[in-house]
């Protein structure tokens, strides 16, 4: 246990004690931070912890310290997380509730024993955050005022109810509690000075839309500092899931692995329905955010010049950034890989020539507010249907740029690269499939593939409704679909090299597939003359 604290003053009285708080900077945060699953520094050169804001909160017979705690670096600007405190004394602890990861400190305050703890495994702090939002009850903190915002997914009768609570044990960049069993909220950890984009996104659709398949918006925290909005927390309606889609799309492709070494080609129907299924729902989706009469912070926009730079810059920004690191991680990828890296390093002219057209290339076309960061995975299913969760956007972007429209296509891009690394995942690195020819394999995850993008795309059209204001035609489609796909599966080859190098295969795979598209449209368009190198598959 590192560094007890004694004190002569008790708990409810420490929030006016300095020396409480230097030696929580000083020596309990930056171990006890450290250990914490959400805290995102781990890796970078900290200089210390600052607690920034304190804001007291009552805890029925006592009360909390919500903290927003600033991490300090040498190699970049400070971030800022929530922590929020507790002290159980040991007659208060004795439940199986509050895990050693939860626990911050021993604590000796005023003669009496306790720990020091993150909050959320405090139930009379849980109890009282949800008391504040289902009543609509704001508090003024210094600096400004924690505004607590009850939305239409809380049913009136749990309006003054006392409701159970327990901590979710979602180990995940946030923390997860669970009110009455009915009602999953979401404590942000890391803060940023802008609402964030799930609350627009989840208040939007419940509020403006009768979409029902995200769960809907019960409420939020948030800390009103000046003109800036700081999200802390959201609250939605729980949904009763087997499991993500992600390890059901797993489930069904097991039975087609099983197949393969029979030189056997199987799908099940089911699997087609599902596909189109979550095809429809995500158009659905797309259909309850196009809101063209609605507030400007949603309005479809054309495909304007700023767009399109902004898109540019941070497109051949993150090229460059992958091209480097692909350089440095080369070594140690394996033949394949390195022989995929390869075409893709040598076709980095025809990438900047696809990005010059996306310049210049008229795109009547829509913009709007969308998911962001869609994948199998943030999909849950339930018996028979899926419900979409999720909306913060792209973790690698900033909060202001999450909340850039992108015409929808971008999500419809990441669910379909996220069926291209299902079926790779589990036909490149099965046992079933060790002893069997690497091009085969490759053909038969080729084929699962288009069959299944092409089935959840057709789908996803047909729900819109061809005609739409959306979309202008097939050209453009197909062109901005080739346009996110090429961004998704270029990113996502900084997430393999970073995370789970064994999978590098898959993105660069993925990489090459676009070019190959792209390739045929401009020799369609250009014939073989246009002065781009021809992409070198020779090598594979
Ligand atoms: N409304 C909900 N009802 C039930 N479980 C949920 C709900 N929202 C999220 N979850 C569960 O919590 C996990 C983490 O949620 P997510 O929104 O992805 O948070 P994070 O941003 O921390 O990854 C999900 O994978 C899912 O298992
Ligand atoms: O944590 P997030 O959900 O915000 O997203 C990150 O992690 C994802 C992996 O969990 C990663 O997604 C990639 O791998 C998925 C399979 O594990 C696949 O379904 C996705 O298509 C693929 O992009 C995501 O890129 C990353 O941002």
């Amino acid at each position: 246990m590192p560094h007890p604290l004694t004190y002569s003053t008790p708990w409810t009285e420490l929030r006016d004690t300095p020396a409480f708080w230097q030696d929580l900077e000083q020596h309990v945060l930056p171990p006890y931070v450290n250990t914490c699953r959400w805290f995102a520094g781990k890796a970078r050169h900290q200089t210390g912890f600052r607690a920034g804001s304190i804001f007291e909160f009552p805890a029925r017979d006592s009360v909390a310290y919500i903290l927003i705690l600033e991490a300090l670096y040498s190699d970049g600007p400070p971030e800022q997380y929530l922590l929020p405190l507790s002290f159980v004394t040991h007659d208060q602890h004795d439940s199986p509730e509050i895990p050693a990861k939860g626990i911050v400190t021993v604590m000796h305050l005023d003669g009496v024993r306790g720990l020091l703890v993150d909050g959320i495994y405090d139930e009379r702090f849980r109890a009282s955050l949800y008391k504040h939002i289902a009543e609509q009850k704001n508090r003024t903190v210094d600096g400004g005022k924690l505004v607590f915002q009850r939305g239409r997914g809380l049913d009136a009768e749990d309006v003054h109810a006392t409701v159970s609570s327990r901590v979710l044990p979602v180990d995940s960049s946030n923390s997860a509690m669970v009110f009455a069993d009915k009602y999953f909220f979401k404590f942000y950890r890391k803060l940023f000075e802008l609402t964030n984009p799930e609350v627009d996104m989840v208040a939007f659709i419940t509020e403006n839309s009768d979409f029902a398949n995200i769960p809907a918006y019960a409420g939020s925290v948030t800390y009103a500092a000046g003109t800036t909005d700081i999200t802390l927390g959201m609250m939605q309606r729980m949904v009763a899931n087997e499991k993500d889609s992600w390890s059901q799309t797993g489930d069904y492709l097991n039975d087609f692995l099983y197949a393969v070494p029979k030189r056997q080609f199987a799908i099940r129907e089911d699997v087609f329905d599902k596909v189109e299924l979550l095809a429809k729902r995500t158009a659905e989706m797309h259909l309850a955010l196009y809101a063209p009469d609605s507030d400007p912070a949603f309005a479809p926009e054309p495909f304007t010049e700023e767009y399109r730079n902004f898109l540019i810059h941070r497109f051949t920004d993150l090229l460059d950034r992958r091209y480097a690191l692909l350089v440095d991680n080369y070594n140690k990828l394996d033949a394949i890989g390195q022989k995929l890296a390869w075409v893709f390093m040598e076709a980095r002219e025809m990438i900047e020539a696809f990005v010059e057209e996306f310049r210049t290339r008229p795109l009547e076309s829509l913009r709007i507010r969308i998911h962001g960061d869609y994948h199998l995975g943030q999909v849950l299913a339930t018996r028979d249907d899926f419900i979409i969760i999720d909306f913060e956007g792209e973790p690698e972007s900033s909060i202001a740029d999450r909340k850039i429209k992108h015409s929808p296509l971008k999500d419809v891009a990441g669910m379909i690269r996220s069926y291209h690394y299902a079926v790779c995942a589990k036909i490149y690195y099965s046992a079933e499939t060790e002893t069997l020819a690497p091009d085969h394999l490759q053909r038969v995850s080729d084929r699962w593939f288009r069959l299944i993008r092409e089935t959840y795309q057709d789908a996803y059209l047909d729900r819109i409704g061809m005609p739409h204001p959306l979309f202008r035609n097939n050209n453009e489609i197909n062109f901005l679909l080739l346009v996110y796909l090429l961004e998704k599966a270029v990113y996502e080859l900084g997430y393999e090299i970073s995370y789970r190098p064994a999978w590098v295969k898959i993105p660069l795979k993925g990489i090459i597939d676009v070019i190959r598209e792209i390739e045929k449209i401009r020799i369609s368009d250009h014939g073989l003359n246009d002065g781009v190198p021809m992409l070198q598959t020779s090598i594979l």
